[in-house]
């Protein structure tokens, strides 16, 4: 099993097989606890179980956690070695106290305590038994337990505020506050005060102190939606909040010690972000520690008719009267794609329901387009009178913005351009 000369394999001392150990990586937010029932990847690389941002860590360094018969760390054939107690190992038995060495990354090992069992029922609002989703919630009930920050990814509407909840309200901090605050929208000028606070008279306009997000989540969760719409300048000011621990209000002076767990959620893609330079290396590592997938519906049409049954059970109790799909109407429904996933699907089946009184198959869920646009070619479509039609596509276009919630996603639900349906709703409105 010795995989290089210079290489242990496996240290002589025996497994600790009940104890529950945690890995104390000398930073902010406390131990990490190791799964004794499995063992996670460590590495620099975005898709590790427990990402560390160190140049001297490998993508996939190594592997921890339980095997079975103990806890144990394994070399993955890192670039810069895997060292228990200053020895290069290739697999080794942990214990309390030892110093673990991942190239020039050190960590210690701490005895913790045991874990809960975990819970199996899903958490509020989450529908989904896809092992995909499970999946997913077998490592937000992991990580709900843990101090350090985690970015969640996925697509719109896939579920990530949920998710997020879900890991405040499953955690040790659940009796605290939960603060959403998206990024997407608020206006540049507002960002700090609306992160940090301000002072009575710091701006003009300020005519009243403003308590920021992160004093409000202090010893809760601060939920950090859209988080690739931070500014830049804005970035480092947060990473600074986040590594003292302490926050001053826009023209204050007293820095205020604030106990908060940050949960990120993005669609983008942050790397490329990174590589581009619009988000900040150092800010992006300290902000994914630890990441979640949140899956899309494509990745999961199998859940499609649970969520149908919950949504219709759900508007049957808001309009006071039976909804009812049809199963060749679920069908249809599992068989499509939605862009715009969870929120996406219960919108469908809310607007089939507020129109039809009866069972919903699949005319009444995906209506033909109408006439105008089934018409075809643009000669048709101009033959509508101006007025009527400018009005009408205009009405339609903030629908879609009003319900996205803003031009940004409304674009990406449409699949155009943000500029382009900004020109639109411009020209619309000319
Ligand atoms: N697993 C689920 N079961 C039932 N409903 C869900 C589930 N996930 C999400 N939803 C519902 O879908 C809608 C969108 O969810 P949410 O706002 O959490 O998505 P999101 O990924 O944060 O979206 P965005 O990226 O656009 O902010 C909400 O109405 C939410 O209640």
């Amino acid at each position: 099993m010795q995989s290089s000369s210079e290489a242990t394999t496996l240290l002589p001392s025996p497994p600790l097989r009940d104890l529950a150990l945690a890995l104390d990586l000398d930073r902010a937010g406390g131990p990490v606890a190791l799964d004794p029932a499995r063992l996670i990847l460590v590495g620099s690389a975005p898709s590790a179980d427990l990402r560390i941002g160190d140049p001297t860590v490998s993508a996939r360094h190594a592997r921890i956690g339980g095997d079975g018969r103990g806890m144990m760390v394994e070399d993955l054939g890192s670039t810069n070695g895997t060292y228990v107690d200053g020895v290069r190992v290739q697999r080794a038995w942990l214990a309390p106290g030892m110093r673990l060495g991942l190239g020039g990354f050190q960590a210690t090992v701490v005895a913790q305590r045991a874990a809960p069992p975990p819970r199996l029922v899903n958490p509020p609002g989450m529908i989904g038994s896809s092992p995909v989703f499970q999946d997913m919630l077998a490592r937000l009930r992991k990580f709900a337990g843990l101090a350090q920050a985690v970015l969640l990814r996925g697509e719109t509407g896939t579920g990530k505020e949920l998710a997020a909840r879900a890991l405040h309200g499953e955690g040790p901090r659940a009796a605290g506050p939960f603060v959403a605050v998206n990024c997407g929208a608020i206006p540049e000028g507002l960002f700090e005060s609306e992160l940090f606070g301000h002072v009575r008279g710091a701006f003009t306009g300020a005519a009243r102190a403003h308590v920021g997000a992160f004093v409000r989540a202090h010893r809760g969760t601060l939920f950090l939606d859209e988080i690739a719409e931070l500014p830049l300048g804005l970035q480092a000011k947060l990473l600074r909040v986040l590594e003292t621990r302490r926050v001053v209000p826009v023209g204050g002076e007293a820095e205020q010690a604030i106990d908060v767990r940050v949960v990120s959620a993005t669609h983008q893609p942050m790397e490329r972000l990174v590589a581009e330079g619009r988000f900040r290396c150092d800010l992006y590592h300290r902000l994914s520690v630890l990441a979640v997938e949140v899956p899309g519906l494509a990745d999961r049409p199998g859940d499609i008719p649970e969520l149908l049954a919950q949504f219709a059970t759900e508007l049957a109790a808001e309009f006071g009267r039976p909804v009812r799909l049809t199963e060749p109407g679920l069908r249809a429904a599992a068989a499509r794609r939605f862009p715009g996933n969870i929120r996406e699907l219960r919108n469908i089946l809310l607007r089939a329901a507020a129109i039809h009184d009866g069972p919903l198959g699949p005319l009444e869920l995906f209506p033909a387009p109408g006439p105008a646009a089934a018409a075809g070619s643009p000669a048709d479509a101009l033959a509508v009178p101006r007025g009527t039609y400018a009005a009408m596509h205009r009405s339609l276009l903030e629908l879609v913005v009003r319900e996205a919630g803003s031009i940004r996603k409304a674009a990406t639900q449409l699949d155009v351009p943000r500029s382009t349906l900004s020109a639109w709703l411009k020209d619309e409105a000319a």
